[in-house]
């Protein structure tokens, strides 16, 4: 894959790209240097790299350092354009469907809601079997609130907004320095970074699925180990670089 951090701009999704999947969200583990080695590759970049997460900001920060990147959160409900800079945060899921949800979440074992104001994420990673029954009483919660979407993941359901995606994200980061007139690249491993896929194929630029095809994916990494010798790969001087 001939990426070049002098002409490309890089959005990298989090859990199941950059890191591994673990039982529950804050039990996932970053490898120690990878924070560095993503910052080295932005410098490369001019800045162009941006961490696009259904993680709140808060969450990617507390993982990857506070306000040390570029990020979409929330899928792009919360972004900050620039390491450093203030974020733009879209307006908060209704708090009545919020509590609705998280109290339809516990009536079932093993799932909880993850409140992510902007967004709801109901995990049944623990609980596999309960996914069918699951999403048919969010759907029922749901109901008839227009502009609401329930979006699968990995063990996950997320209730979110509709319109806010992790394409809109990448429009919104390409529109403005240092990341307009860099051709994008997106690597992400879910159904929800197939918005990236589309907005960075419709830019020209570059899609790379992770451990399994997806839809407007150029190419495949394995597993985020790839992932994460291929951010290394990038962010080293160009003399340091096997050919
Ligand atoms: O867009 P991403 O950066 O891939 O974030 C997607 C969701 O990631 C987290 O949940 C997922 O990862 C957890 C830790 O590995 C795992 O336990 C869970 O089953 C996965 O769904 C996060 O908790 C969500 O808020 C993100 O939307």
């Amino acid at each position: 894959m001939a990426l070049d951090p002098g002409t490309h701009a890089f959005f990298l999704d989090v859990d199941g790209t950059l890191i591994d999947i673990a039982e529950r969200p804050e039990a996932v583990v970053v490898p120690p240097g990878l924070s560095d080695t993503l910052m080295a590759l932005a410098e490369r970049a001019d800045g162009a790299l941006a961490l696009v997460s259904g993680r709140s900001l808060a969450s990617l920060d507390a993982l990857f350092g506070a306000d040390r990147f570029a990020a979409a959160g929330v899928h792009g409900a919360d972004i900050r354009l620039a390491a450093g800079g203030p974020s733009h945060p879209a307006p908060a899921l209704d708090e009545d469907l919020r509590v609705a949800l998280r109290a339809a979440s516990a009536a079932f074992e093993g799932v909880f809601a993850e409140d992510k104001v902007h967004a709801v994420a109901i995990h049944y990673r623990a609980s596999p079997e309960v996914a069918p029954a699951l999403s048919r009483v969010l759907t029922e919660v749901v109901g008839q609130r227009r502009g609401i979407e329930i979006m699968p993941g990995h063990c996950v359901f997320e209730v979110r907004q509709a319109g806010i995606d992790k394409g809109a994200a990448v429009d919104r980061f390409m529109a403005s320095p240092p990341f307009a007139g860099r051709r994008p690249v997106f690597i992400g491993d879910d159904v929800t970074d197939e918005a990236g896929f589309r907005a960075v194929n419709q830019a020209g630029g570059i899609a790379v699925a992770v451990g399994a095809p997806r839809d407007g994916a150029h190419t495949i990494l394995p597993d985020p180990r790839a992932v994460r010798a291929l951010i290394t790969h990038l962010a080293a001087e160009p003399r340091q670089r096997r050919r």
